[in-house]
């Protein structure tokens, strides 16, 4: 490891799906900052016996299950930690602030309201996000937008729950209308929206987000990012990553993972290479390049949130 603090937290949720976060003492770093509750590891520890440890020595519980939910490498100006988190799926006991901390249990829209401290902010998105990103095929300038919309319709049907609208060559009427038309659907099913390349149209069609190329992901290197929608990045190497960390982006795609149709000259990254990039970001990143609904666990095993695809996930099957 690399001077880094490694740190084991864990998410309990109850019957509600609350989550429990505890407040930190005054005098501690982040005073007066809700957290998940945890620790350092000791010596010797693997990240799993300290949440364990922790969860036990803090709220008085016994943790039975878990399952990695994401790992955030964060720089805070005093130190570097790295939040190793995970989704406690059951455990015994009833929790209580054993060291005196406050117990508060949060839904998902309070929790993005809470002032917690800066990393936890790819926690907050880790839990909110589903685990396929559905990036749609080119449509086409004056093709059939009803089979478009219907095709989305039915898998919106089938359980996805967030899409990026992805429409490079349509003229620019072509292109709102089409975007009004999703944003709808999209809504409708309570998914969340992207509209690929331009935060004014995103704001315009009331999209939830953006998803910006690494290009696009420099110009706003001046500006910084807008803080009324979701920001998504495509990232490829380490540089890439560091910027999309720097500029607080919200989720990402790392590609190619497999050889791809759709970008043929490109090299793969393979599975170690996106291993490599999700352990460097500190917000959720998909799989893409040849993904289908089959790599889920392979991606989430590599320390990824799941998947994203066109063909693979637009086409195929819901697994
Ligand atoms: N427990 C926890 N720590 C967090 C979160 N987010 C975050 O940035 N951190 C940082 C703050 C601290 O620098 C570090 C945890 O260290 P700590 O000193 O609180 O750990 P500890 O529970 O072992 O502390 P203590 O026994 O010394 O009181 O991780 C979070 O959600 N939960
Ligand atoms: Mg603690």
């Amino acid at each position: 490891m690399d001077g880094c603090l490694e740190v084991a937290v864990g998410v309990v949720v109850n019957g509600a799906g609350r989550c429990l976060l505890t407040r930190r003492h005054a005098g501690k770093d982040h005073a007066g900052c809700w957290e998940f509750p945890g620790g350092k590891l000791e010596p010797g520890e693997t990240p799993r016996e300290a949440l364990l440890r922790e969860l036990t020595e803090e709220l008085g519980i016994q943790v039975e299950s878990c399952r990695p939910l994401i790992v955030i490498p964060y720089d805070y100006p005093a130190r570097s930690v790295r939040l190793h988190t995970y989704c406690v799926t059951a455990y015994t006991g009833t929790p209580e602030g054993r060291e005196g901390q406050p117990l508060g249990w949060f839904d998902a829209a309070e929790l993005r309201q809470l002032q917690l401290p800066a990393a936890n902010r790819g926690i907050v998105n880790a839990l909110r996000l589903p685990d396929r990103y559905l990036i749609t095929p080119e449509p086409v300038e004056h093709g059939d937008d009803d089979a478009f919309v219907e095709r989305l319709s039915s898998l919106l049907d089938g359980g996805y729950r967030l899409v990026q609208l992805r429409a490079k060559k349509l003229s620019q009427t072509s292109l709102r209308r089409l975007a009004e038309r999703v944003v709808r659907l999209c809504r409708e099913h309570e998914a969340m929206c992207l509209v690929n390349g331009s935060v004014d149209l995103a704001r315009e069609v009331g999209a939830d987000g953006v998803h910006l190329s690494a290009d696009a992901l420099r110009l706003l290197q001046e500006f910084g990012r807008p803080h009324d929608l979701w920001v998504a990045a495509s990232c490829h190497d380490r540089q890439e990553i560091a910027l999309a960390s720097a500029l607080q982006v919200d989720l990402a795609v790392c590609s190619p993972v497999r050889h791809t149709g759709s970008h043929p000259e490109a090299i793969p990254i393979g599975w170690d290479g996106f291993a490599e990039l999700c352990a460097a970001a500190s917000f959720p990143v998909y799989a893409l390049g040849g993904m289908t609904n089959d790599d889920v666990d392979l991606a989430q095993q590599c320390g990824g949130q799941g998947v994203a695809a066109i063909s693979g996930l637009w086409g195929g099957r819901r697994g």
